[in-house]
């Protein structure tokens, strides 16, 4: 294949990325109720740019040089800058600013000058792939965070990338040497180039679609407000101190927490300064707790504690300490101008050998209860009669 053939077809393999995420952002603004989502528009804007670029360098000998040279080549940096920018926007990092837009600036103006001062098409084509290289080697590090953790998609795109870059460098620079660059590295340089298009819309794609489903199984265990463990998660995290506590030696011990007029918070002030309170109650929780306890919101504003390696007393102990913190630390609401004082009713027991999470959460619910009628603000043991007052 030619260079003016993998030209064009770089030119209409971006135009049709274009086409397909305009017509996909128009099936999720018809479905949402909301504004559109924009969570791709580097990416989008990077397709564009290249396409455009690619288009213009296409038409190179037809169309006036400052067309084809200089400005499609700066369009063609701003497009990989843009590409980086997405992968750092996947990563959750959005510093690419402060770095890629002087890196944009330094590559166009380099570029612009190089032209200007009539240096040779090979002297250009090095400086046009050193700034394509800095600007895919920035991509690579956005897919290199984290390395450890990540995925064998994320470690496959990041060697992918990795080699197609050494490719388009190497063409790049070959260019500077006296006998120039051959017809084949040229050639081998663009298929490095439209290879890098496919790894890039893949890949990005794929990333995206991989991250959607980590979050759907995170959002399977984890509540979303508080960022703990939902029923779910904290009965799977409960389980195997279930099956502990049938051997001597490992007692582990629940507490359920339930905060006291709740309801009231969010008629008083509203909704989203229910949903603050609900969140410094685990905060203020967490901090009275080991990092080896487990927390986990069960539904509206009841909270459970798992407690490894903790007896009933100890427990108790706890469950006191988590009780005054929360009557001692009222939430500042500054939309709302407000402090709100709040108060919990807790329920302690430990896991016995027999116990079964319906049962185990049955005493624990009639501990509760019975702090509730007691008055609330206070602490009650299950099945034993002794009771901590505030
Ligand atoms: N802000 C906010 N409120 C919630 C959320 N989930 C449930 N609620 C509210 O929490 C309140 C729970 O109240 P209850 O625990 O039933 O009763 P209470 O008012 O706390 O009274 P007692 O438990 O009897 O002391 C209800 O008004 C729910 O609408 C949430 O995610 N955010």
């Amino acid at each position: 294949m030619d260079i003016r053939t993998l030209l064009l077809a770089l030119a209409l393999g971006n135009l049709s990325l274009c086409a397909a995420l305009f017509f996909f952002e128009q099936g999720g603004s018809a479905n949402a109720t909301g504004p559109a989502p924009r969570r791709h528009l580097s990416w989008g804007h990077a397709k564009l740019c290249q396409a455009v670029a690619w288009t213009l360098l296409y038409f190179r000998g037809v169309l006036p040089d400052f067309l084809t040279i200089p400005l499609a080549n700066a369009i063609l940096f701003a497009g990989f800058a843009l590409d980086a920018a997405a992968l750092w926007e996947l990563a959750g990092r959005r510093v690419w600013r402060r770095y890629l837009l002087p890196a944009l600036g330094a590559a166009v103006g380099v570029y612009t000058a190089g032209w200007l001062l009539q240096f040779g098409a090979g002297a250009r084509t090095a400086i046009a792939s050193v700034a394509a290289g800095f600007f895919f080697v920035s991509g690579i590090a956005a897919l290199g965070r984290g390395w450890r953790a990540g995925t064998p998609l994320r470690r496959y795109l990041l060697l992918l990338m990795l080699v197609l870059t050494v490719m388009v460098v190497a063409r790049g620079l070959r260019g500077l040497t006296p006998d120039g660059a051959s017809p084949l590295l040229a050639q081998l340089g663009v298929a490095a180039l439209y290879l890098m298009m496919l790894a890039n819309a893949f890949g990005y794609l794929l990333l995206v679609r991989e991250q959607a489903q980590s979050e759907l199984a995170r959002l399977e265990v984890v509540d979303p407000l508080t960022d703990v463990p939902n029923r779910r998660g904290f009965y799977q995290a409960l389980t195997p101190w279930i099956a502990l506590a049938r051997r001597p030696g490992m007692p582990a011990a629940l507490i359920v927490m339930n905060l006291d007029q709740f309801k009231r918070v969010n008629d008083n002030y509203g909704h989203p300064a229910g949903d603050m309170v609900l969140k410094a109650m685990v905060d203020i929780c967490k901090k009275q707790l080991r990092d080896s306890d487990q927390m986990g919101r069960l539904g509206g504003a009841e909270f459970a504690i798992l407690l490894p390696r903790t007896g009933q007393a100890d427990a108790v102990m706890v469950a006191e300490r988590i009780r005054s913190a929360i009557a001692a630390l009222p939430v500042k609401a500054e939309a709302e101008k407000a402090i709100i004082s709040m108060t919990a009713s807790l329920g302690v027991t430990v896991i016995r050998a027999e116990d079964s999470t319906v049962s185990l959460f049955k005493r624990a619910d009639e501990a509760l209860q019975a702090a509730k009628l007691a008055g609330r603000n206070r602490v009650m043991e299950a099945q034993v009669s002794s009771m901590i007052d505030a």
